[in-house]
């Protein structure tokens, strides 16, 4: 059995990077109200053209196309990098999203984690290559959330570098598996409603191939609960979804709203059924990056703790979901 689902259209703030230099105040105050009021934004005039884009996805799907014993060649790790398949289990549902991915780094985590160059020629260099233009633009906006907090304008930037082997920002490729349109009894979670805990993502999706949804309304970092009205986030290829993380509220003292989203797994007939690809870039600080809002409203951590409480309270959240799956059942 199906439930309709309960939309609202909310405007997501569109915001353009054309002439950074001469309008980062400007752009400064938009992404300040739209981090405040939506914690949702998309960016355009980033310096990628769809043609860029569209290369990192074929280069993701040659990966994805390869077969799975030659993908469990660089197999998913605790340090947050390589493939894995339909074993993401979230909080929100207790059930593993149907999906693959592919986390890539730039740093020593990555070591005997990039795919070897006599499965797919190439791959490390394109990715590389796309990932270090989408940290140019995720710089440009870690500028402006500085200056937004009243802290020195490189601040973020230096606590992000990843030019150092300790850098944790992660690449994820994603492929969502194409679903039955007449319900077959199972049910399917594409990507499982959540809140990222980065300090800001910036994701890509292909024309068409939708089901991106957000949910507002979290007031606190240390949440968990969702609401249910939802607002469907059109997937266009030029357009960078960025979303606040947890890491980013947190560092606001709770000022910018870190928003629980979904990909939808399709029940409905408008909704897309087939093979979904999208990229999230995710930003997260070094190990040794010390973390504490203005305003102090949490206390000191350093990336390292910040990643590893977030773990904790996901699994703890994992954990309390399973149990009230198990006395319902
Ligand atoms: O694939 C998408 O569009 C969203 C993915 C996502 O939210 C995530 O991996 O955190
Ligand atoms: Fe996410």
């Amino acid at each position: 059995m199906t439930t309709k689902t309960s939309y609202a259209d909310r405007p997501i703030p569109q915001i353009s990077l054309r002439d950074f230099e001469a309008r980062i105040d400007e752009i400064t105050s938009e992404l300040i109200d739209a981090a405040e009021n939506v914690g949702f934004f998309t960016v355009v005039d980033h310096g990628l053209s769809n043609d860029d884009i569209e290369k990192m996805f074929s280069n993701s799907q040659r990966f994805f196309n390869l077969p799975d014993n030659v993908k469990a060649t660089v197999p998913w790790s605790s340090k947050n990098v390589g493939w894995e398949k339909n074993s993401q289990i979230r909080p929100s549902t207790g059930m593993p999203d149907t999906k693959e991915s592919y986390q890539l780094q730039f740093g020593e985590n990555m070591n005997d984690v990039w795919i070897d160059e006599s499965h797919l020629a190439g791959f490390q260099t394109t990715s590389l290559e796309f990932m270090s233009r989408v940290q140019e633009v995720s710089e440009k906006l870690m500028r402006c959330f500085a200056l937004g907090l009243g802290f020195s304008e490189d601040f973020f930037i230096k606590a992000h570098d990843v030019s150092r082997p300790n850098s944790q920002t992660v690449c994820r490729l994603l492929h969502y598996f194409a679903l039955p349109q007449e319900s077959d009894g199972k049910v399917y979670h594409r990507a499982g409603a959540h809140a990222d805990w980065d300090f800001l993502t910036l994701l890509f999706q292909k024309e068409g191939q939708s089901g991106l949804e957000i949910c507002p309304g979290r007031e606190v970092v240390t949440e968990f609960g969702i609401g249910d009205t939802w607002t469907k986030i059109e997937a266009k290829t030029g357009e960078i979804v960025c979303n606040i993380g947890d890491l980013l509220m947190s560092w606001s003292d709770d000022r910018f709203k870190s928003t629980f989203h979904r990909v939808k797994a399709p029940s409905e007939p408008e909704d897309f059924y087939g093979d979904r690809y999208s990229i999230a870039f995710f930003n997260q600080p070094c190990t040794d990056a010390t973390i504490q809002g203005p305003l102090k409203k949490y206390p000191m951590v350093t990336g390292q703790q910040f990643t590893a409480n977030a773990m904790r309270r996901n699994f703890a959240a994992l954990q309390e979901k399973l149990k009230s799956i198990e006395s319902s059942a």
